[in-house]
């Protein structure tokens, strides 16, 4: 049993709403070795909350977002930004200061979280992504100044048992996170389907095709963490020999702006996130 768990089995987590983000991070850390008993989900309909409880059957599920609060001390909020307030309703009578809120939602600031919480409650950011559910997670942290330093370890033990976790020290950059890995699946997912599709279109079968575009996607990631002093230029470099058939594909993608594209579809998602504050905020 990983140092994680350990604190986590101590540290009792909760789910308020039981979507994509919530399942992943759950059967994240059930996966990793915290016992389904230990961790309950809220959710109005009963049909995710069925499906959960079919593939772990201890775990503690509720209609009442209200006795998740209460048997929590790390209540992970993973609504939609555009009904975070709706389900912050349900815990106004309640005193959640000694307790640590966690948003997942895109956008909503910690400011916004103490206006529908309480001004003391402290509040953590985070921007998780959805391979979570299977170890290989990535999310960023921000932290307002009301959480402390255990809750801060909590924090890290829930997200580094399902992957890797960041603390950013400026809130504006996890819009920014947000961007780049938890919205980055779908970038890299779009970019495989078009690699399948390609390879199809030129008469590879598709299992082949999908096979070979997610071993060599595994393959690229690994290289770039394996090899952290070395540029990713570098090891795009290294597999393209002058005049061969990668120079002519990359000649292509970038003829057609590839960086420029991505970078403003990040951008596009850094406007976005800044959208749903604002709408988490009305
Ligand atoms: N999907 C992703 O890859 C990522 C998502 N996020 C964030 O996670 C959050 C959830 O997204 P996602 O999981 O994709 O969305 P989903 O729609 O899959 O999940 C949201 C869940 O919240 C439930 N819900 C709605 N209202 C309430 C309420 N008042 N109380 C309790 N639960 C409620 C919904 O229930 P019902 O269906 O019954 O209405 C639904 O099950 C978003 O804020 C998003 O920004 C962050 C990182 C990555
Ligand atoms: O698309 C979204 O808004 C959420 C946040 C990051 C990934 N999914």
């Amino acid at each position: 049993m990983t140092d994680s768990i350990e604190v986590l089995r101590k540290a009792k987590v909760g789910f308020i709403g039981a979507g994509n983000m919530a399942a992943s991070i759950l059967g994240g850390l059930i996966q990793s070795g915290l016992p389904a008993e230990c961790i309950y989900v809220s959710n109005p309909s009963a049909g995710k909350l069925d499906a959960l409880k079919e593939k772990y059957p201890t775990l503690n599920t509720t209609h009442d977002n209200t006795e998740v609060a209460n048997h929590v001390d790390y209540l992970l909020l993973a609504v939609k930004p555009q009904k975070m307030s709706l389900a912050c309703d349900d815990f106004k009578a309640m005193d959640l200061n000694h307790k640590c809120a966690i948003s997942v939602a895109a956008g909503v600031t910690c400011d916004t979280l103490n206006n529908l919480l309480g001004a003391d409650t402290p509040v953590v950011r985070s921007m998780p992504n959805t391979p979570s559910l299977i170890g290989y997670g990535a999310t960023g942290l921000y932290a307002n100044s009301k959480v402390t330093e255990q809750q801060r370890e909590a924090t890290s033990a829930i997200f580094e048992a399902v992957g890797k976790s960041i603390w950013v020290e400026d809130e504006d950059l996890m819009d920014v996170v947000t961007a780049v890995s938890g919205s980055g699946p779908a970038h890299y997912f779009l970019f495989m389907e078009s690699v399948v599709q390609g390879g199809m279109d030129l008469g590879l079968p598709k299992e082949t095709a999908r096979e070979l575009a997610a071993q060599t996607a595994l393959g690229a990631a690994a290289m770039v963490q394996q090899n952290g002093d070395t540029e990713i230029g570098q090891l795009r470099r290294n597999v393209t020999s002058p005049g061969g058939t990668t120079a002519a594909a990359l000649d292509t993608l970038n003829d057609h702006k590839l960086p420029e594209i991505v970078k403003k579809a990040l951008e596009a998602s850094v406007k976005r996130g800044k959208e749903l504050a604002e709408i988490a905020n009305q």
